[in-house]
């Protein structure tokens, strides 16, 4: 990687934010980021807040990526974007759905933990239902099943004609042979967790055990890295959130713009499970899409949202070490 700002220059314009999320999405309610201005705009660092020191690492390396060097030249001015619809109940589909106007795309957490399939098949049942026979819906399953657990789920859905299934397993021997029982249900997996939180992110598409990759460009590294990356699996991309403030939902759409080949509506959309954010006009989705362009927090809204100074403190001393860690590995 490039060489690493020091950190007192990244810590000057630091701001740490607690949004309050509309429904629970991956166990949270409230989504908190620290956001910082480079010489190329503003950006964020936002792992979540379980994740150690060495995940962290990439993130930082991200945020940098895209505060301190020139993004790719897009290839497109927006980006479709899907809804994306948590561990809800089937009956709260619909307003879930109304937060994300135009959007033909769903994607549907299923496995969350302790739910049942039946809930699983009541909420892909109501999202098909709201969507019509023309859109599209995938699920998601955060690695939540087993093989024999995930084939069954898979079985149970496909009559809901999905698009794929995202990280049906936790590893990548399972994936592979999920993807050989299933080949007759004619539903493609994708590898989200495979990809982002692997030592070696290319390894689910050289097994052979995906036919999807979801990346991100936060926890990946960043844009360039990430544009690298794809470059080399040569298998279909999808870009998604890390559940990013507007500001770093802003480098998401940066990357999904510089895709040579964005043949899936990409999981941006994200800012509509917030109730709050850093913008004065939050990147939501409009007519389906999101427009390409770098975003700047209100100060107003910086300080509406401001975590308190304790949740400051301890992203400060997790910047801190982070940095460290960053700098030890990167080039003089
Ligand atoms: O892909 C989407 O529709 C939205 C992004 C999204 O689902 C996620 C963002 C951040 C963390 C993850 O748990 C989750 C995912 O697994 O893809
Ligand atoms: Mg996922």
């Amino acid at each position: 990687m490039d060489a690493v700002p020091e950190l007192g220059e990244i810590a000057r314009t630091a701001r740490v934010v607690a949004l309050p999320m509309v429904t629970r999405f991956r166990g949270i309610t409230v989504r908190e980021a620290m956001l910082f201005e480079g010489p190329e705009g503003w950006t964020e660092f936002s792992p979540f807040v379980e994740y150690d020191d060495r995940e962290a690492t990439a993130w930082l390396a991200g945020a940098i990526d895209y505060g301190w060097r020139a993004a790719p030249e897009p290839v497109r001015d927006t980006v479709p974007v899907n809804a994306t619809v948590p561990a809800v109940d089937a009956d709260e589909v619909a307003a879930v759905l109304e937060r994300f106007p135009g959007c033909r795309t769903a994607k549907v957490k299923v496995a969350d933990p302790g739910q049942t399939l039946a809930q699983d098949v009541a909420r892909v049942a109501a999202v098909r239902e709201a969507l019509g026979p023309e859109g599209r819906v995938r699920v998601d399953a955060n690695a939540g099943w087993g093989v024999d657990a995930a084939e069954r789920a898979v079985h149970a859905l496909a009559p809901f004609d999905l698009e794929y299934v995202e990280q049906p397993c936790a590893s990548v021997p399972e994936l592979a042979e999920l993807r050989e029982r299933i080949a007759y249900l004619d539903v493609p997996v994708a590898a989200d967790e495979s990809v982002r939180k692997a030592d070696d992110p290319l390894a689910v598409a050289e097994a052979g055990a995906a036919d999807v990759i979801v990346v991100k460009a936060q926890p990946l590294g960043g844009i360039h890295r990430v544009l690298d990356l794809t470059r080399r699996t040569g298998l279909p991309v999808v870009v998604s959130s890390a559940l990013d403030t507007s500001i770093g939902l802003a480098m998401g759409v940066r990357l999904a713009a510089a895709m040579p080949e964005l043949p899936y509506d990409c999981g941006l959309g994200t800012a509509s499970l917030f109730t709050g954010d850093v913008v004065d006009a939050p990147l939501r989705p409009v007519a389906g899409a999101l427009p390409v362009g770098r975003c700047r927090p209100a100060p107003t809204l910086l300080d509406r949202y401001a975590a308190p100074p304790a949740r400051f403190d301890w992203w400060m001393e997790r910047l801190g070490r982070v940095h460290a860690v960053l700098a030890a590995s990167a080039p003089a």
